[in-house]
Parts: C-alpha cells; sequence; structure tokens
C-alpha cells in the first residue's frame, strides 16, 4: 500500500490535505508517492499548529501504525522533486511557482516559509535600527523615582526598563502579575520625558493585544499603572500623555472587509512611534509578519508574554522562536553608560574598576575595565550584563547566562546569510507582585511550569493553597457540583444591561482541554444550555436565549468580531434578542442580530485555548478522563491562571502526571532563522491511545 493511502485509510488526514496531494498527483503523475504524503502532511501540519513538517519525524505528527520511509530516502526523494524549492539562503524568496519549500529540515507549505521569512526579516529591521535619541542623564532623576529599587540592582523592571530605552525590539517576558504592564507603562513615561526634554514630538504610542479581552486587561492595566504612578508624584503632564486605551492587533492593523489583509503593511506602516503588544504567546505566525512588516522604519515593537503559556492556536509557535533566539532574558545586556548609570548610580566602568580591584569576593577579577579591548559596543553590553548579573544574582560563574548578539562569523557557520542574529533583548520578569489573600497560586504554577507532578499533586491534595480546590477524580462538575454553577448562570440573566451583563459574565468559567468528548466544551455547553431551560426560556430565538453566553469561534473582519470574542444574549422588553459583545468603549457593547453572527459556539464552558488572554474570577478546569495527546503543561498552567480569585481543577491523577510530561511546542524554523543555535524541541510524540485525530479540529 502506497504511503498516502496508508495514511489517508488511517484516517490522518483532512480533505484539504490529501486534495493538496492529489493535485499535485493530477498535474504531475509521475510525482513519487513519498512526495505527495509529504505535502500531505505540510498542509496537516499547519492545521496542527505547525509551521512545517519534519518528514525525520512523521510518527510526532501522526499515531497511526504506519510504515514510514527511512529518513534518508524521503528525504533525497524531497530533494528531487520539482514541486519542491530549496532556497540557497534563507532571507531569500521561494521560487513562486513551486507550492512546497524543504528548508533547514523542514517541508514548508511555501506560504508558510514566506511568513517566517518575512518575520525573521522584519524583527532583524526593527532591531537593527538604534532609539534616534539617546538615553541622557537629565532623565536620571525620573528614572530614579519611577524605580526606586534599581539602585539594588536586583530590580528586573528597571533592567527592563533601561534596556528597552536603548532597543527598538523589546521582548518582556513573565509569568501572571510580574509586573509587565507595570514595567511598560513607566518605560511610557520615559520615552515622553525624553521627547519633552528633548523637544521632539510626543512619541505615538499604540497598546495592542491579540483579542478584544487582552487588549481591554492590558488597557486596565496601563490605567492603574497610571493611577499609582500619580498617587507617587509622578508629574501629571506626563501621565495625562499616556495611552490608556488598547486595542485588538486586527484593529490596529486596519481590517479590510472579506480579506485577511490589513490596511497597514510595509508600504503604508503604522502611524506609531511605539507599538506594544500584550499576549506575544497568543500570535500566530501569519498575523505576526504582517503585524512587525507594518511597523515604521525606526519605529520601536515591545512584545510582552508569558513563556510558558499555550502556543498560538493557529500554526507557528511564534514567540518560543522569537525566546529561543533571544536568549533566556536573565542577564541581558544593559546598553550603555548612561543606563547603567541610573541603575547603579555610577558609571560601569568605574564600578567595573572598583570590581575588578577585588572589591568584591564575588567577582569574577577577569572583567575587563574601560580601556581594555572590551569596550567595543558588544563587549561593553556583555560586561553590562556580568556585571548586573553578579549583582542581581550573586557569584559569577562561567554558566552565567549572557544574550548577546551573535557574531556575523558564527551566524554564517548556521545560515548563508551574515545578518541572522537576533537584534533584539528579551528582560525576563521573575518576581510575582500581584498578591492576592484570596488565590495563592504561585507555588502549584511553578510545579506545573516545571513539570513536577509529584509536587503539584501534593499541593493539590493537601488542600492548603488558599482558594485552590482539588475535585480529584471528578470528571462531572455538573453533576458534582450543579447548584454551586447553575446559580452564577442564571444571575446572568438578572441583569439587562449590556455592559453589566458583560462583566458578570466574566466572573466565572469552565475551562475544558478539548472541545468534544464527555469533559469536552460542546458536551458541556449542550448540558449547561438543557439546565437552564435553553429554547424554553425568555426570548427564544431557535437555541438563543436570554443569558445564553456566546463565544466567536472564527475572524469576521466585516463585523469586527474575531475568535475568542466572547458576547452575551439579552433579550428586549418585546422579548427580540440580541447578541452583545464588546465595542471599543466597554460602557458600550455592541449589538448583533443572532443569525447574522459568524460562527459561534456557547461559551459556559470553553476551551483552554480560547480562553487564552482572559481571566475569570473562577475557573473550573475540567480534564479529560482518559489521556489526550492536547494536554500538556502548558495547557495546564494556562487554564490555571485564568483565575482570579478561584481555581478548581476537576481531573484524575494520572491524566495531570500525564499532561506535566509534556510540552506543547511545534515545528518552527524562526528560532534558526533568527540566529538560536540550539535545535527546537521537537514535538512530544503522540500517544497511540490519542482518540483525537487532528488538533485543527480540537479547538
Ligand atoms: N515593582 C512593583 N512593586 C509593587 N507592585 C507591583 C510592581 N510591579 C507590579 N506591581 C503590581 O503587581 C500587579 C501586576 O502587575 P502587572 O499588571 O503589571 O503584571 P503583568 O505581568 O502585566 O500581569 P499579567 O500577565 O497578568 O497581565 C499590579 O497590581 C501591579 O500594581
Amino acid at each position: 500500500m502506497t504511503l498516502l493511502k496508508s495514511l489517508r485509510d488511517a484516517g490522518a488526514l483532512r480533505t484539504l490535505d490529501n486534495a493538496l496531494a492529489q493535485s499535485l498527483r493530477r498535474l504531475d503523475p509521475a510525482t513519487p508517492d513519498t512526495v505527495l504524503a509529504a505535502a500531505a502532511l505540510a498542509s496537516l501540519a499547519v492545521a496542527n499548529g505547525h509551521a512545517g513538517f519534519d518528514p525525520a519525524a512523521p510518527q510526532r505528527l501522526v499515531d497511526a501504525d504506519i510504515d514510514w520511509p527511512a529518513p534518508d530516502t524521503w528525504r533525497a526523494a524531497l530533494e528531487a522533486s520539482p514541486w519542491i524549492s530549496q532556497p540557497d539562503d534563507g532571507d531569500i524568496e521561494s521560487i513562486a511557482d513551486t507550492p512546497l519549500v524543504f528548508e533547514h529540515g523542514l517541508l514548508y507549505l511555501r506560504r508558510y516559509r514566506e511568513y517566517e521569512r518575512r518575520l525573521a526579516l522584519g524583527l532583524r529591521r526593527i532591531g537593527a535600527q538604534s532609539p534616534e535619541t539617546d538615553v541622557t542623564d537629565a532623565l536620571a532623576p525620573l528614572f530614579a523615582q519611577l524605580f526606586p529599587d534599581a539602585r539594588t540592582g536586583a530590580d528586573l523592571q528597571a533592567r527592563a526598563a533601561a534596556v528597552a530605552l536603548r532597543h527598538n525590539l523589546v521582548l518582556v517576558t513573565g509569568g501572571p502579575g510580574t509586573g509587565k504592564t507595570t514595567t511598560i507603562t513607566r518605560l511610557l513615561a520615559l520615552l515622553t520625558a525624553q521627547a519633552q526634554q528633548a523637544g521632539h514630538p510626543l512619541p505615538r504610542i499604540a497598546l495592542a493585544a491579540p483579542t478584544g479581552r487582552a487588549a481591554e486587561r492590558m488597557a486596565e492595566s496601563v490605567r492603574k499603572a497610571v493611577l499609582l504612578l500619580a498617587a507617587a508624584g509622578v508629574d501629571a503632564m506626563l501621565l495625562d500623555a499616556l495611552p490608556t486605551a488598547g486595542t485588538t492587533l486586527h484593529r490596529l492593523l486596519g481590517t479590510i472587509p472579506d480579506s485577511p489583509r490589513f490596511r497597514h503593511h510595509a508600504d503604508n506602516p503604522l502611524p506609531f512611534d511605539v507599538v506594544v503588544v500584550d499576549e506575544a504567546s497568543m500570535i500566530d505566525l501569519p498575523l505576526m509578519a504582517k503585524l512587525v512588516e507594518a511597523v515604521a522604519d525606526g519605529a520601536r515593537l515591545v512584545l510582552l508574554g508569558d513563556p510558558d503559556q499555550l502556543p498560538s492556536v493557529e500554526a507557528g509557535d511564534v514567540l518560543s522562536g522569537i525566546l529561543r533566539a533571544a536568549g533566556d532574558g536573565t542577564g541581558s545586556p544593559i546598553g550603555d553608560e548612561a543606563v547603567s548609570n541610573f541603575l547603579f548610580g555610577e558609571p560601569a566602568w568605574r564600578m567595573s574598576a572598583t570590581l575588578a580591584a577585588g572589591a568584591s569576593p564575588t567577582i569574577d577579577t577577569r572583567l575587563p575595565v574601560k580601556g581594555d579591548r572590551a569596550t567595543s559596543a558588544v563587549d561593553m553590553d556583555a560586561l553590562q550584563a556580568v556585571l548586573s548579573a553578579s549583582l542581581a544574582a550573586g557569584p559569577v560563574t562561567d554558566q552565567t547566562r549572557v544574550s548577546t548578539p551573535r557574531s556575523a562569523d558564527h551566524s554564517a557557520t548556521l545560515h548563508p546569510s551574515t545578518t541572522n542574529y537576533f537584534p533584539g533583548r528579551r528582560i525576563h520578569l521573575q518576581r510575582g507582585y500581584r498578591q492576592s489573600a484570596a488565590l495563592d497560586l504561585a507555588p502549584l504554577a511553578t510545579a506545573v511550569r516545571e513539570g513536577d507532578a509529584s509536587n503539584a499533586l501534593s499541593l493539590l491534595r493537601a488542600g492548603e493553597l488558599a482558594g485552590v480546590h482539588f475535585h480529584e477524580g471528578q470528571s462531572d462538575p455538573l453533576a458534582a457540583h450543579r447548584a454551586h454553577l447553575l446559580a452564577h448562570w442564571t444571575a446572568l440573566a438578572d441583569t439587562t444591561d449590556p455592559a453589566e451583563a458583560l462583566v458578570l459574565a466574566g466572573r466565572m468559567r469552565i475551562l475544558t482541554a478539548v472541545r468534544e468528548g464527555p469533559q469536552g466544551a460542546r458536551g458541556l455547553n449542550a448540558r449547561i444550555e438543557e439546565l437552564l431551560g435553553g429554547s424554553t426560556r425568555r426570548g427564544a430565538g431557535p437555541g438563543y436565549f436570554h443569558g445564553r453566553l456566546l463565544l466567536v469561534t472564527e475572524n469576521s473582519y466585516r463585523h469586527r468580531l474575531f475568535n475568542g470574542d466572547i458576547g452575551i444574549c439579552l433579550a428586549d422588553g418585546n422579548g427580540a434578542v440580541m447578541a452583545w459583545f464588546p465595542g471599543d468603549d466597554p460602557l458600550h457593547p455592541r449589538p448583533f442580530h443572532p443569525s447574522a453572527l459568524p460562527a459561534h459556539d456557547s461559551a459556559f464552558a470553553m476551551t483552554v485555548h480560547k480562553a487564552q488572554g482572559s481571566e475569570f474570577d473562577e475557573v473550573w478546569l475540567v480534564l479529560p478522563e482518559r489521556f489526550n495527546r492536547v494536554l500538556s503543561r502548558e495547557l495546564v498552567y494556562t487554564g490555571m491562571t485564568r483565575a482570579r480569585s478561584a481555581l478548581h481543577i476537576a481531573a484524575r491523577a494520572d491524566v495531570i502526571t500525564e499532561a506535566l510530561a509534556r510540552h506543547a511546542s511545534r515545528w518552527s524554523g524562526l528560532g534558526w532563522r533568527l540566529g538560536a543555535d540550539d535545535a527546537p524541541p521537537a514535538p512530544a510524540p503522540v500517544p497511540i491511545e490519542s482518540e483525537v485525530p487532528t488538533q485543527g479540529a480540537l479547538f
């Protein structure tokens, strides 16, 4: 049996994957079966969130019992195929009339390879341009006011802001509540003050996120940070100049009705000097490529995100590719002397000389001082990184990890291009500041992030973490906790004010790992609707009852409704039901006739994937009874960190253990394009008992 037929018979391919293979066969009947199958698998890989397909590890994509070709033979067939181009240089556009590209071990659909290439080029373009105005001493008093702890050298937030002043491409990563938004708000105040001091126009700043809810949360956090700065005595005129509203990436880029293109692109760039994007882990490859291309020359791009969260549902896993190239962010270079001044209160060279003279036993005395050959820009960066890392973390050792740009020579050995280093900077914030007496999530989040199932289970079973409730072995919270759950949803129907109803709707959510199956969102929603009385309730259209929560499941540029948007059905006095969704102004949601909505589901229960970027006061995380391949530590971590004041986990211990043993990583060439010299983590193998054929069908 041919490989393509085996894959079809095993139910591994979608219609679309098979159609691609068939059309290649029609166009050239001599196309080898292994090439046709690889084309179908490259298409399937995208549906599973990968940028391309690795023919050396096909069993990671398809769990059926297939007699796979030997990797070398398969590779040779791909390399010989006229359908597949193999660019000499990762930066060069691939031949337009070959539908596939084989590069760095991955077989791509051409479009996705081009997105990756354009994204890497775009990031390098942004990062390669230094900010126009230099950091001056005049900014130091404000810096000290904004970051009073900077002098200790241990304040990573101060370090992040200092680095961001000097670089156009910056990633600030960290878990929930580590102060990413707070830090960026202070950075924006510094940039605004810098422009004022120099007599320049104030920077035009955009705050954006992949979903409306995430954009609104970001804006709320910025507003809160501004209020705190005002209370701390920061100049009101400065604070008044900061943005207080967020927007979705789609809105920022300017959707064109019924088109995947945007109004802003390389030839019509965004009219902003600073673009700050939150929830970067949710951004897929095509959207990130379009965003980066639309950032104007000389403008700054600041990406905020939590690297431990799930990657985007759509193809790409962009953030992790960028992060692999950017380093772990714990020892980022500081920049220059003026920035170091802010942090340490004296010029770096003087400090380095003091330290080098042995003033501190914790410092490696081999550190170069000013005047040595080390004063070249890169060495100075490295020097200051070591300085700051040492001040923050104690002894400097050979293992101290420092992110520095790769040299052209080094990159040349990895890649034909000589410019493929990552020119941005990453700072990883580690200290959690969001104190909640109600919810003590941090120890559990750490155990989950580290994949330490035994610690996670002991914490859950001990029941001593405030606000965390473990319903071990329970697979049906609707049976065991019906009254509690229903009370929330029935209360939703007591309000008729759409803005208030949307706020109430965010109080509680059931989050699931999968959409289908007994513990899937779809089945739970159907049962909840039934319990709520469904269409017999006030304001019935077929299925659209007063108080029904809706989740949009596709992007509709025409409606400006996007995958993941949540709305609520409300009946007016005459019983006519409209579905209300958040608008630009939270006080004025937008009404839609239910029949005019793009594809949608109920949203009483939703998958963790769809809940990314949202938070709820109370989260019920329900895992399947049997292990499913979508489970991973990132999924559990993302689900639990959606909770603000109470987390309920209903799951079996063995399922938690298996989930925490897996990473949700994807095949991507982005890290390589940006100069990462490590191999991307291979996606976890698919367990044989998996029930579900493709991830695309899951969320
Ligand atoms: N240096 C700090 N000192 C005191 N409180 C802080 C500090 N940094 C942040 N916070 C507080 O911690 C909370 C979380 O901060 P922030 O919203 O900036 O975090 P975040 O990383 O953006 O969170 P999320 O990922 O959930 O959006 C806020 O209440 C903020 O005021």
